[in-house]
């Protein structure tokens, strides 16, 4: 043997330990959500990660590869965090309620935390329509958008995993309930009108509120519609006064406990 392959001999039996430690890693990550679950401890634990973070700094302040290592590291912890999300859920999980209840904003947040696609169905639309919910509306008439949100339902039947973020309206087809149930848990955020109104207050992007930004209107309106919501939801969280991340541990303990 050559001195050049008996160095590439080394490598492989390198990279032989690297497997077999991510592995080891890998199997870690799955006894601590066991764990979790059986303790009922909080599940996404953000801070942890934060913790993690700066123990990984310390064993690598010294190294000459720091950066490269630390490149290296940013893909293991989100493939941790793929690991844990998969472990927990093999469905999508699809986001309902009331406009300004936070269903958008949840689902980026939950998406990010569990390394799992966000769908922002409005957003899809928009971008498949080439034009603004308000544009749609006015040139189409708003069966047009509905319609759009049922196509788009069908189409996302095709992935698994997925953080889906419904327009607020999407709940109120009982077609479009069965097409999330086909392949889904279905989330329910509330919050009272005052909330609502603060939160929407300083949007034009809902055509529904144009004109109507009071908790009167909120409330009638919220209050139509509020038997499909509870019809359609496998869990409800309230988020009133809750930080996101409150909200989105809330929603993976409920799940998780198929509440
Ligand atoms: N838990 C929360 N606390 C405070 N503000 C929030 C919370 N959730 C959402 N918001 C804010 O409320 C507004 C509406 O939220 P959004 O996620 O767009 O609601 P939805 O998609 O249900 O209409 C946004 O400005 C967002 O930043
Ligand atoms: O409740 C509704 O009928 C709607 C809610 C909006 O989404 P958000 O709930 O995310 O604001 C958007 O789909 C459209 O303006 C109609
Ligand atoms: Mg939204």
């Amino acid at each position: 043997m050559n001195q050049l392959e008996e160095i590439r001999q080394r490598l492989d039996l390198c990279d032989k330990k690297i497997v077999s430690v991510l592995e080891e890693r890998m199997d870690i990550i799955k006894e601590i959500m066991v764990y979790k679950k059986e303790n009922g401890l909080p599940i996404l634990q953000p801070e942890q990660e934060k913790h993690q973070r700066k123990m990984l700094m310390t064993h690598v302040s010294e190294n000459t590869y720091k950066n490269e290592i630390l490149d290296i590291f940013a893909y293991i912890l989100e493939n941790s965090r793929r690991i844990q999300a998969r472990t927990l859920f093999t469905h999508n999980i699809l986001l309902i309620g009331f406009m300004g209840v936070g269903k958008s904003t949840v689902s980026s947040y939950l998406s990010k935390i569990l390394a799992s696609p966000y769908v922002e169905m409005d957003q899809e639309i928009v971008d498949k329509e080439g034009m603004s919910i308000n544009k749609i509306f006015e040139e189409y008439g708003e069966t047009y958008f509905r319609n759009c949100e049922t196509n788009l339902l069908i189409e996302l039947q095709k992935g698994n995993n997925q953080i889906i973020s419904c327009g607020g309206g999407v709940a109120m087809r009982d077609e479009n309930v069965a097409e999330m149930k086909k392949n889904g848990k279905v989330v329910l955020l509330t919050a009272s009108p005052e909330v609502i109104l603060e939160r929407v207050k300083d949007s034009d992007e809902r055509p529904l509120l144009r004109g109507h930004k009071n908790t009167e209107y909120i409330s009638k309106l919220m209050e139509e519609r509020r038997p499909k919501y509870e019809a359609a939801a496998d869990v409800i969280v309230n988020t009133d006064h809750k930080r996101v991340e409150e909200i989105a541990e809330e929603i993976v303990v409920k799940l998780t406990r198929g509440e």
